[in-house]
């Protein structure tokens, strides 16, 4: 029988783990902290694979890493911790870790990812993966996050309505799924919707379905996102932008749980965990008699605030340097990494467009920057072709008359070449604006340019990044 340690001071975190190893064959002891598990090393000889927390009163888990590759070089370390960050993940394979578990995790993923070191481990002895973290983890250390974390860990066992608020981009989805993925639900489906996304004329039927003939258009059946989130999660994201008939037609659905297709007969009937979603003030909805007031109720048994970016600044240089690592992956090149005044020009930002935001300047930044060093330049170019939030207000006009203002503003000034600079500054942002959108995959923007992609090489010059 192959032995696994696991080493964490959350008695409670021991406590499942160990269950479930046990429970897959496993033999487990438990350790509270590193030296006990090096006193045990030292008597018992080394496991076949070992758990380990980061953090931990005394020596942290990065220690008794360091420790146990200098005693016994071949053995798996799992490293789990709830700080998702890269620093930590960079740390614990830096110090030879096999993989890195983030917390809070699901148990059968733990109890997998074991089995799977352990074979590894037994067909060779060529290192693991590196993994980085899931794109979907949390990144959040303020206080804010902290407690946002463990709500999300007690409510995801809990069957209750949750209500998410908090600004655009401030991660509402992003929490929706790690709810999802933290119940008893996750394997069943997590089904999202935005209402606000969706004409109001099709959102019933997007919601609970219709039959072939239901209305014109209507050729197939289709199954709504109710069904389709049988047993799992739906996620109604922009609840406000619900109209209010609809609000009643789900008020009755949630109260019963059974509904009628649009044009049906048959009645449905459905195990759905709803989670609803807003950046709108309800109550003052509420007020106005544009949102029912026994739906809001009904939404939000228990609600959860994401704080805007500006009010935990203290997160941005984690997630700036996740954001960083992750289009580095993607890009198949080394990280960039901020320059002091660059970060500090990111911290003074108030980020209307918060997290999101912070993400697409990241990668653009990624794509763009020309060094591996980014300036505080590159970051204030980035910020100011990164817009907060959705722009509705520069449309084509606005466009064709500022470049006519431009190009009277040039021939006043006697400028005999503004067709070239014209251009050359047209070009410059379509490309920026395609790079940016595939990610910096050259062939993929020149093709959604309508480019050849050497055309869009030659124009861009050389001393860029090839992907
Ligand atoms: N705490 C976080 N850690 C890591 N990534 C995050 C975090 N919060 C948000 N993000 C990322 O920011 C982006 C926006 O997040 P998300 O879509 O969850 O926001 P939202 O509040 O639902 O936005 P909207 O209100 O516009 O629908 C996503 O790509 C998400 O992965």
């Amino acid at each position: 029988m192959k032995r696994v340690w696991v080493v964490d001071d959350d008695r409670g975190v021991r406590f499942v783990l160990a269950t479930a190893l046990r429970e897959a064959g496993y033999k487990v002891d438990g350790f509270e902290n590193t030296a006990d598990a090096l006193a045990a090393l030292a008597e018992r000889g080394a496991p076949d694979l070992l758990f380990t927390d980061v953090r931990m009163p005394g020596d942290d888990g990065l220690v008794l890493l360091e420790r146990l590759k200098a005693q016994v070089p071949q053995l798996p370390v799992i490293v789990m911790s709830a700080y998702t960050d890269v620093a930590s993940t960079a740390g614990a394979f830096r110090g030879g870790a096999h993989e890195f578990l983030s917390k809070p995790f699901d148990l059968d993923e733990a109890v997998a990812l074991a089995a799977r070191t352990l074979a590894a481990v037994g067909e060779s002895a060529a290192p693991a993966q590196v993994e980085l973290p899931k794109d979907d983890a949390l990144i959040g250390d303020t206080p804010a996050m902290r407690t946002l974390f463990r709500a999300i860990g007690r409510l995801a066992q809990a069957p209750l309505s949750v209500l998410i608020t908090g600004e655009t981009g401030t991660g509402k989805e992003l929490v929706a799924r790690a709810l999802h993925r933290e119940s008893p639900r996750a394997e069943h489906p997590f089904v999202a919707l935005n209402t606000a996304a969706i004409p109001s004329e099709l959102l019933e039927s997007e919601l609970f379905g219709h039959e072939a003939g239901a209305f014109t258009g209507a050729q197939r059946r289709h199954t709504g996102r109710f069904e389709q989130a049988h047993r799992g999660t739906l996620f109604l994201d922009e609840i406000g932008d619900m109209p209010l008939p609809l609000q009643t037609r789900l008020l009755r659905v949630l109260a019963e749980g059974e509904f009628f297709r649009v044009g049906g007969r048959e009645l449905i009937r459905v195990d759905v965990r709803v989670i609803a979603a807003t950046h709108q003030d309800l109550e003052a909805l509420v007020a106005d008699g544009r949102f029912r007031a026994d739906l809001l109720h009904r939404l939000d048994v228990v609600r959860l605030h994401l704080p805007p970016l500006r009010e935990r600044r203290d997160d941005i240089p984690r997630l700036a340097e996740r954001f960083l690592a992750s289009a580095a992956a993607r890009f198949e090149a080394p990280a960039k990494r901020l320059a002091k005044p660059a970060l500090e020009r990111m911290l003074g930002y108030d980020w209307p467009g918060n997290v999101r935001q912070l993400e697409n300047l990241c990668w653009r930044l990624a794509a763009l920057a020309p060094a591996e060093i980014i300036a505080r330049a590159d970051v204030d170019e980035a910020l100011a072709a990164t817009p907060g939030k959705d722009s509705t207000g520069s449309d084509d006009d606005d466009w064709d008359t500022r470049l006519a203002a431009w190009a009277r503003a040039q021939l006043a000034l006697g400028s005999d070449d503004i067709h070239a600079q014209a251009r050359e500054r047209f070009e410059r942002v379509l490309f920026e604006a395609a790079l940016e959108h595939t990610g910096g995959r050259r062939t993929e923007a020149a093709a959604r340019l309508g480019l050849g992609r050497n055309t869009l090489t030659r124009k861009l010059g050389p001393g860029r990044r090839r992907t």
